[in-house]
């Protein structure tokens, strides 16, 4: 049988074998793979910067999702945002899955995917009319409404097609996972879901609402959350509000409690397994006897790509500080400017020989890096680096700024390599505007 290794500088058995499950990103005869498929000859094919993904770990994480849960009746929505690219999510429609969409955009990639409007569910702190009566006319299977004044719109615009919605309200548990600030949603300082205190109101404003019908109660707490023990605080505070609700006369049939499940950027920080976080949750939820909805995105895709560019040049200041400048930049992959986050940086050809140094693009900003003071394959000018767990909020970030052209990307099938999004041209760059 094939073995699949990730990625590990010292390459240890121990390295390899703890996150062997996640990747299928492997070096063959000292060349990075992509499911057999070696890195350089993409690279050469189709240009770069340019992101590969492997259709086979989409699987591979999905299985993984749904076998952790499968004592628990639920439906899993995969999370739009994470990589909307449209094979992406039609890989995950054709295995069943659902979606969650956090606006029209996104609605329409997931009905262009060919997913069924009754299995999305459509999210956002705030929706635009237009959203609300598209998603709507759409027949979607559920809004997640998060204000008073949102549900009072949802009605309006029901009531003009003569409908009933279906709705979740989004509570605030406050409960602050540790994660990146700027990824927790589930404390009451931020902007995300209605307060426990307004409950009361919420339900009154239901019970007169004539066009809004409460199916279901939704949390997301953020992302990137390694301790289980954040997601029974707050399923716990829910479950409570799912009494209150009950007892009012409300029939609910849906609990979400949202994404944000861990995956390993860092082998040296790895995730906790979401067999754990089964482990914790099933046996409070399944009493309980609501469909539970699961809104995994990072979880399912972050560790299924990579971002290819090439060495442009190499350069050596007088502190003897060493720098890879690359093709590709934070106009692709944001993450380390805005979350300081960590991503593997791979030569695609091994060398024997490592320097430290800084891993930059030709962005003109300074937080325009991948990597800093990184330990990195002696790869020459004109050589190729992988910038690994590029699958989530990657591509889906990536900007024009300073008039770069986002890059193709590309769906690695086994043997099948499909072309899934062309490189930009300049002419693109330009087409919605008026001169
Ligand atoms: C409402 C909602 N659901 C699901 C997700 C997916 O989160 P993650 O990619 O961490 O699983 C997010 C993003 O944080 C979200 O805002
Ligand atoms: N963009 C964030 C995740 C945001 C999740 C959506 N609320 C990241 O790259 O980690």
């Amino acid at each position: 049988m094939k073995k699949h290794y990730y990625y590990s500088f010292k390459n240890t058995l121990n390295e390899c074998q703890a996150v062997s499950e996640r990747t299928i990103f492997h070096y063959s005869k000292n060349t990075l793979c992509c499911d057999g498929q070696r890195l350089d000859d993409l690279a050469d094919t189709f240009g770069t910067p340019l992101f590969v993904t492997s259709k086979k770990n989409l699987i591979t994480r999905y299985n993984e999702f749904e076998e952790a849960f499968s004592g628990l009746p639920h439906f899993t929505c995969y999370s739009v945002k994470a990589n909307f690219n449209l094979s992406v999510i039609k890989t995950f429609g054709e295995l069943g899955c659902g979606c969650d969409v956090n606006s029209g955009g996104e609605l329409y990639r997931a009905l262009q995917a060919g997913v069924s409007p009754e299995k999305i569910i459509f999210a956002g702190v705030g929706k635009k009319a237009e959203e609300i009566a598209y998603a709507l006319r759409s027949g979607v299977l559920m809004l997640k409404a998060e204000s008073l004044s949102e549900l009072a719109v949802i009605d309006r615009i029901a009531a003009e097609s003569g409908n009933v919605a279906l709705v979740a309200i989004r509570i605030n548990p406050n409960v602050t996972a540790e994660t990146h600030p700027y990824i927790t949603t589930g404390d009451s300082k931020e902007k995300f879901g209605i307060d426990e205190g307004e409950l009361d109101a919420v339900l009154m404003l239901l019970s007169e609402l004539k066009h809004v019908r409460l199916a279901g109660l939704d949390m997301h707490i953020g992302s990137q959350i390694f301790d289980p023990e954040y997601y029974v605080a707050a399923t716990i505070k829910l479950l409570a509000i799912l009494e209150r609700v009950k007892a009012q006369g409300f029939a609910i049939e849906y609990f979400d409690i949202g994404g944000g499940f861990p995956v390993t950027y860092d082998p040296a920080k790895q995730a906790t397994p979401i067999a754990q976080f089964a482990e914790k949750l099933i046996p409070l939820l399944r009493p309980a006897g609501v469909k539970v909805i699961f809104e995994p995105g990072r979880f399912l895709v972050a560790n299924a790509s990579v971002l290819l560019t090439r060495i442009l040049y190499r350069k050596q200041n007088h502190t003897g500080k060493q720098f890879f400048i690359v093709d590709a930049g934070m106009t692709e992959l944001i993450r380390p400017a805005l979350y300081q986050s960590h991503h593997e940086v791979l030569a695609v050809t091994r060398h024997k020989e490592s320097v430290e140094a800084d891993v930059v693009g030709p962005v003109c900003e300074s937080s325009d890096f991948f990597a800093r003071h990184r330990t990195i394959d002696d790869a020459a000018e004109g050589e190729l680096l992988a910038v690994m767990s590029s699958g989530a909020y990657a591509a889906v970030m990536s900007s024009n700024y300073n008039g770069r052209l986002r890059p193709a990307e590309v769906l690695v099938d086994g043997q099948d390599v499909r072309l899934v999004r062309t490189r930009e041209t300049y002419e693109q760059l330009i087409q919605n505007e008026l001169l």
